[in-house]
């Protein structure tokens, strides 16, 4: 498998490659060269896989062989024995139609140790064989910089910094980021929200001279390896719910802010699987929904939500989809990009927003409607869900016509958010991990939206 970049000026790179560049060299994302087709013969032989067995197969056609098999499996089996959950990424059912994909069992509690796990095993990995720096420069709103801290904390060869938007994320994941003591961990605190720290790191990303002479590496979903991990859940999932392949179709409700998880279900669809609908929920903060319902993608006004992960407007991944919806166009998709930074709007024509709406539903989730989920559902379940799960499950009951089977992601512990949870009167048991986190001592450095002060301070701790 090569890779090559949404913009084209990115030619067929390998694996390792694509890894270690993340953001595209020409300021477009990597993508696969061809999306793999896998035969309906090897989906029966996957069904019947454990979740890591299952990780290796579907990895191998990613990988290139560009990391020997035994390496491979044993890089897998480290990531995931941090699961306390032994099928990693389970399903519970909440009623006929509608399943949970619990994606929360990692060391910090949300969906995204699914990739962040395994990159940080190889971020060590390439570190250790090649005897390079790793300078991890990442932004959060709030899960993604937990994750990967807790990925790569006191392994040798690799520094972290993550920004996060001051006073906008949940205590818990700000206590996960900040009460980490090791050296190689540094928090930047900014003033902003999370769309101003991605957009500062994407410009530090794409300025070349600044990215080799600090070895930048990438953990956000701008580099595909996380899109490639989070793609085996579902197929997973869909193992899980529909039994053998051959099924009917099972529509996934994803909550999503960055469009990288819900990308991953459409690379799973583009790869065999047969999803039926994939159903975007997003909160107040609804670029993508007005673009799956309208064909115009341009950011409103930014919102603080009870689902403060999903608090983004700009969303990376949406450049790659962009991509194949119109025709998998590098020239087209650089102009259009081009063009949004300019004028802040692209527009698409009726026809390719058909192709759009064929493929996509999306629901925007108001607070009060997310807030009513967790109590509906806690009433008739019993079970508790975190605001962004609720949105999944909301989007999920909105979109999903009667008869049809609904896998809804439930990306969080509700123990992150009790922000939101405590509004339902609802009250809970922290974890232990979560709750030792209140007696640690914190560490970050505030600072402000701009960008040269953060270069700085960035270098300053990547050379200290
Ligand atoms: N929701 C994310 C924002 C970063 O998105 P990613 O897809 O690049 O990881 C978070 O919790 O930080």
């Amino acid at each position: 498998m090569e890779y090559i970049s949404t913009r084209g000026k990115v030619g067929s790179i390998g694996f390792i490659d694509a890894f270690m560049m993340g953001l595209a060299n020409d300021g477009g994302l990597l993508i696969p060269k061809q999306i793999p087709q896998i035969p309906i013969e090897t989906l029966q032989t996957w069904s019947k896989l454990g979740y890591t067995e299952l990780v290796y197969e579907i990895f191998t056609y990613f990988t290139n062989d560009e990391i020997p098999q035994e390496d491979l499996k044993q890089l897998i089996a480290d990531s995931y024995s941090t699961f306390r959950h032994p099928e990693v990424t389970p399903i519970t059912k909440l009623s006929d139609e509608l399943y949970l994909l619990e994606l929360f069992h990692g060391p910090t509690f949300a969906f995204k140790d699914v990739a962040l796990q395994f990159m940080g095993q190889l971020y060590s990995y390439v570190a250790k064989k090649k005897g390079v720096r790793i300078n991890i420069l990442g932004a959060t709103s709030g899960d993604t910089g937990a994750s990967a801290i807790e990925g790569v904390r006191g392994k040798d060869g690799i520094k972290i910094c993550i920004l996060h938007p001051h006073g906008k994320v949940s205590k818990v994941q700000e206590l996960q980021m900040t009460t980490v003591q090791d050296d190689n961990v540094l928090n930047l605190s900014v003033d902003g929200n999370f769309d101003d720290c991605q957009r500062i790191i994407k410009e530090l990303f794409a300025n070349l001279d600044f990215k080799s002479a600090n070895d930048l590496a990438a953990i956000n979903s701008i580099n595909f390896i996380r899109i490639m991990a989070q793609i085996v859940y579902y197929f997973y999932a869909y193992f899980q719910v529909a039994g053998n392949i051959g099924a009917d179709k099972v529509n996934f409700s994803v909550p999503t802010g960055n469009f990288g998880d819900i990308f991953a279900g459409y690379m799973a669809k583009r790869m065999g699987l047969p999803i039926g609908k994939l159903i975007l929920a997003t909160n107040e903060n609804n670029i993508l929904e007005r673009f799956i319902k309208e064909g115009v993608y341009m950011p409103g006004d930014f919102r603080m939500t009870y689902s403060p992960s999903m608090d983004i407007q700009v969303a990376s991944n949406f450049e790659r989809y962009l991509y194949y919806v119109l025709g998998e166009d590098p020239e087209l998709i650089a102009k259009l990009m081009e063009q949004f930074k300019v004028e802040g709007e692209i527009s698409i024509s009726s026809e390719a927003l058909a192709a759009v709406q064929s493929e996509f539903a999306a629901h925007g989730v108001l607070g009060a409607e997310c807030l009513s989920t967790i109590s509906r559902v806690k009433t008739e379940t019993n079970y508790l869900l975190d605001p962004h799960s609720a949105c999944g499950v909301a989007a999920a009951q909105q979109c999903a016509e009667k008869g049809e089977i609904t896998i809804s992601l439930a990306t969080a512990h509700p123990a992150k958010f009790n922000e939101a949870i405590e509004l339902c009167g609802i009250e809970q048991q922290y974890p232990e991990p979560i709750q030792a986190l209140f007696n640690k001592e914190q560490r970050q450095t505030r600072i402000a939206g701009d960008k040269q002060a953060i270069a700085s301070a960035i270098e300053a701790f990547y050379r200290g």
